[in-house]
């Protein structure tokens, strides 16, 4: 695949807390559209990948580029406006102001791109009814179950409409049926809205519902599968 066609592109991507070495040098690219499952044995390096990817981490080694560009070259606030506009990202937890209303939070990443409050609101509105919780509008997270919650944070992922969305185990809170809505919410933004989507899962039937599965094993990928 070429490097111009992917909208994220890892390249040797190494990465270490202190002397536990996590990643090993990881390369993987994603296409607009593109739905990849990384999967792996609990402490191969899954999360770290994520949150590389997110510009959360940076590398010991190696490059990301998004959309074009090279993450680590941009200045702070190009950095920061790159993620805010470019990536949309849904974590395992505690990404959610906690005395914020749901309506408040998903709105955040477009307030905080200059967008109008009502436009704002407006968008967010649409994005917790398409999540199933526009009930939950005015309540705060910390009223909510973890479900509740993991739904919102995808609804605040998306509300940018962003070329990536990143996800950490994005249905880990939910029941079967909860977890495939939430699931075909995230499968529907890059299907039909064509954003690339790197979902790390430990759910086989997560896993099956991408494109590609890249499993990991100690920092390193052991093997990719097209399904
Ligand atoms: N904050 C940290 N400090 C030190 N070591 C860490 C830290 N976070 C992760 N690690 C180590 O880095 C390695 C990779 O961890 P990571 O969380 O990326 O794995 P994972 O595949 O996501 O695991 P899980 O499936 O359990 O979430 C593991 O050996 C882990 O113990």
């Amino acid at each position: 695949m070429s490097g111009s066609q992917a909208v994220l592109e890892l390249d040797r991507v190494e990465y270490s807390y202190r002397r536990n070495t996590a990643l090993r040098g990881v390369s993987l690219q994603l296409k607009p559209g593109e739905v990849v499952a990384v999967t792996g044995a609990s402490g191969c390096g899954k999360s770290t990948l994520l949150h590389c990817a997110a510009g959360i981490l940076t590398p010991d080694a190696g490059t990301i580029q998004v959309d074009g560009q090279d993450v680590a070259a941009l200045r702070e606030e190009e950095r920061a406006r790159l993620r805010r506009t470019k990536v949309g990202i849904v974590l395992q937890f505690g990404q959610l102001v906690p005395d914020l209303p749901l309506i408040d939070n998903v709105a955040l990443p477009l307030l905080l791109d200059g967008h109008e409050r009502g436009e704002a609101h407006l968008s967010a509105m649409n994005w917790l009814e398409q999540v199933g919780i526009a009930d939950d509008a005015d309540a705060v997270p910390t009223e909510l179950s973890g479900g509740q919650t993991q739904r919102a944070a995808v609804a605040r992922a998306l509300v940018t409409g962003p070329s990536v969305v990143l996800a950490d185990e994005p249905t880990g809170s939910l029941d079967s049926q909860g977890g495939q809505e939430l699931l075909d919410v995230l499968l529907q933004a890059a299907r039909y809205r064509g954003a690339a989507l790197l979902m790390v899962t430990h759910d086989n039937l997560v896993a099956s519902s991408a494109d590609r599965e890249i499993r990991l094993r100690d920092g390193l990928i052991q093997h990719e599968v097209s399904l």
